[in-house]
């Protein structure tokens, strides 16, 4: 990474608080904790994550080396438009609303299917950049990674009263899953340019768990029963602490999750928005792994299984949402290939990637 000093976060820009969980005390089953993690994932679905042991710093590195290749050569990864979301998303590709306002992102998505089977293809191929770090880098960067959300998911199964193992055996190993790794680059604000830019429009995550490391400033969140946006605080001395607060990842709760517990879990509005203030001057890099269903599983209230969800969906105003009738793969690809600048029609192009995003109206 090119070694300049970011500046921190400014201490006079309104920040949204979220909670801090302890990943070794959830290891260790610790009561208190897990109603913290309990809490932040029902309230506003985010949380950061101490003490996780996940190093993003060569993540980065592979990122930048993949974003340096010629465009020419990284365009023939690219995700196409057909709704697969692994691969190489150049910047402009994708809508941030329904006027079909550009994103100004570009990033590397890798599959944790093909991580585990390079030098074999498991879904596609990727840039020789990409690939000259698979085994040394991305592979140990999503095991590690998918080990932090599976104990995670695992302590949201016995707290919704779900059998022993209903969530893992969603999330199995043996399925090949949308599951991936997404390493986000950013270019500076341009000079002399005063609004603020939509880098990744408003949305919630497709999947069921996102864990995020972070460098600077820019991820919003729609705060629940408001109608504002606000900034999480990220906070880093570069290139030594490169988590938001020093050690601290993001985590976020999907679709997914939302969708199984009946809404009992949030899964969040957010965008990503320039960096406030002098950090806007900066390229902004981002590193999240997703952790989503295998392809063939239906997203719908795993009502039958356990009495809170049924409650919960019985109680909603709007039961049907959680019968979505669309597997995984299905929702997944419906998501990306509608976001997609070259499928758009019109407004309702931009409709047709809508999850279960909270608040349509203010997307
Ligand atoms: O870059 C970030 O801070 C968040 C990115 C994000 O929300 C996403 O890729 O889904
Ligand atoms: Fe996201």
């Amino acid at each position: 990474m090119p070694s300049v000093t970011l500046p921190p976060f400014p201490s006079d820009v309104p920040t949204h608080p979220l909670l801090v969980v302890d990943y070794a005390l959830i290891k260790a089953n610790d009561r208190t904790e897990i109603d913290k993690l309990w809490k932040a994932a029902t309230e506003i679905g985010f949380w950061y994550l101490k003490n996780h042991q996940v190093d993003p710093n060569e993540m980065f590195d592979m990122g930048v080396e993949t974003m340096n290749m010629p465009t020419s050569e990284k365009v023939k990864f690219e995700q196409g438009d057909g709704g697969m979301s692994h691969g190489y998303k150049a910047i402009g590709a994708n809508a941030v609303d329904d006027t079909g306002a550009l994103d100004t992102v570009e990033y590397i998505n890798i599959a944790k299917d093909d991580a585990f089977a390079y030098p074999k293809v498991a879904r596609r191929s990727y840039p020789a950049a990409t690939n000259a770090r698979m085994e040394s880098t991305i592979a140990p960067f999503i095991r590690k990674s998918t080990e932090v959300n599976m104990v995670l998911i695992e302590i949201f199964n016995d707290r919704l009263g779900l059998p022993k193992g209903a969530l893992a055996q969603r999330h199995s190993p043996e399925e090949l899953s949308g599951s991936e790794a997404r390493c986000t680059k950013t270019p500076p604000k341009p000079q002399g340019m005063s609004e603020e830019l939509r880098a990744i429009g408003a949305h919630s995550d497709f999947g069921s768990m996102s864990f995020l490391h972070n460098r600077l400033g820019g991820l919003q969140v729609l705060v629940p029963g408001t109608e504002k946006w606000q900034y999480i605080k990220v906070n880093c001395i570069y290139p030594f602490e490169p988590q938001p607060i020093p050690g601290h990842a993001i985590c976020n709760v999907g679709d997914a999750m939302a969708l199984f517990s009946g809404g009992i879990l949030r899964s969040n509005i957010h965008r990503v928005v320039t960096p406030p203030g002098d950090q806007a001057k900066h390229e902004r890099w981002s590193l999240v792994f997703f952790t989503r269903p295998g392809d063939s599983i239906i997203l719908r209230a795993l009502v039958e299984d356990s009495p809170l969800i049924a409650e919960a969906v019985k109680k909603s105003e709007d039961p049907a949402k959680y019968e979505t009738g669309s597997t995984s793969f299905e929702w997944f690809a419906r998501r990306t290939k509608n976001q997609r600048i070259k499928n758009r029609t019109g407004p309702e192009t931009w409709q047709a990637s809508r999850g279960t995003e909270h608040q349509p109206a203010a997307s």
